[in-house]
């Protein structure tokens, strides 16, 4: 068997022209236009792409956009007073400050300072929660844009065997509370699982999210299983030229492709899915905030 490959930068602009959709008609129906905030605090050159990519994409998407560059030596003072700013004004419905973070900043501790209600990155202990009762919250654009690209993939997820190697909070944990929402049956495998290649080939849904290059060898998938891939990991790339260096994924994707039923590539899988979800997450801050229906086909 050879995989289909999920295309998503194609579920991504699918993703985007929905959001654009909503946003032109809460522009002429209610006047609103939903506005993101992305702070970046130091100068982490993969950062910087992203940021930017998220500011060209927010406008596009027809939002109002705002980007906070803060220097390296930022204090946890100068950018709580920014986040206290970006939580009263009125038209910024999503703030997001991009990790990582330097070291004298917390991660943790940003998140606690953000209004629950504009954490669009689903990170807030009040939206961890929310979502692990099984109430309304905002979730983590990666582990959302995988979500949508299972169901649109493979239509009801009820049943499945899932498992999600990872266990992050911006991604692990997340992912596997969705994909028990929908009624799969999740394992959550990581560096202490006994015999995660036994657990892996269990499963019909394998989401992949641990930040090690190719960890996941094709024998460790189910034949017909679906791979999400949500590994970046940059490594050397001597065939390339000296110095040269390429991303690849978490999964092997040359022998897992040759088993899996469908798989996400590296790049162009689940990257583009994150930023089509960031947009997704603040309209619907956007609508929540201000009392109006959820969205339609954007929220999980
Ligand atoms: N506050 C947050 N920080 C970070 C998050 C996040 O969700 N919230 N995620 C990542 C970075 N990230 C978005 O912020 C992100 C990473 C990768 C991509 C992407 O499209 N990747 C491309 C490849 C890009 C390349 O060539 O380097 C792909 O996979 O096709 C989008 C967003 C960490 N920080
Ligand atoms: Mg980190």
């Amino acid at each position: 068997m050879t995989a289909e490959i999920l295309d998503g930068k194609a579920f991504g602009a699918k993703i985007r022209a929905r959001v654009a959709d909503h946003v032109a008609r809460l522009v002429a129906d209610h006047d609103l236009r939903p506005g993101l905030a992305v702070v970046l605090v130091g100068e982490d050159p993969a950062s910087q792409v992203y940021v930017r990519n998220k500011g060209i994409a927010t406008k596009e998407a027809g939002m109002k956009s705002v980007e906070h560059k803060l220097p390296a030596d930022t204090t946890e003072a100068d950018l709580y007073a920014l986040i206290d700013e970006l939580n009263a004004d009125p038209t910024i419905h999503g703030i997001l400050v991009q990790f990582p973070v330097p070291d004298q900043l917390s991660e943790r501790d940003i998140v606690a300072r953000i209004d629950p209600a504009k954490d669009v990155d689903g990170l807030s202990v009040t939206n961890a929660g929310l979502l692990a009762s099984g109430q309304r919250a905002m979730v983590s654009c990666t582990p959302l844009g995988c979500l949508m690209l299972l169901r649109e993939t493979l239509g009801s997820l009820s049943g499945k065997d899932a498992v999600v190697i990872g266990r992050s909070n911006l991604v692990g944990k997340p992912m596997a509370q969705l994909l028990l929402r929908d009624s799969c049956t999740v394992t959550i495998a990581h560096s202490r699982t006994a015999d995660i290649a036994e657990t892996v080939r269990r499963a019909d849904i394998v989401v992949a999210a641990v930040g090690r290059p190719r960890m996941v060898p094709g024998d460790w998938i189910k034949p017909g299983a679906c791979v999400i891939d949500v590994g970046i990991n940059r490594i050397p790339a001597p065939e390339k030229g000296e110095g040269k260096t390429r991303l690849v994924g978490d999964v092997d994707f040359d022998s897992a492709r040759e088993v899996a039923g469908q798989i996400t590539p590296v790049p162009g899988g689940v990257g583009p899915l994150t930023i089509a979800c960031l947009l997704a997450n603040t309209v619907t801050a956007a609508c929540r905030i201000n009392g109006l229906d959820e969205p339609e086909g954007l929220t999980a």
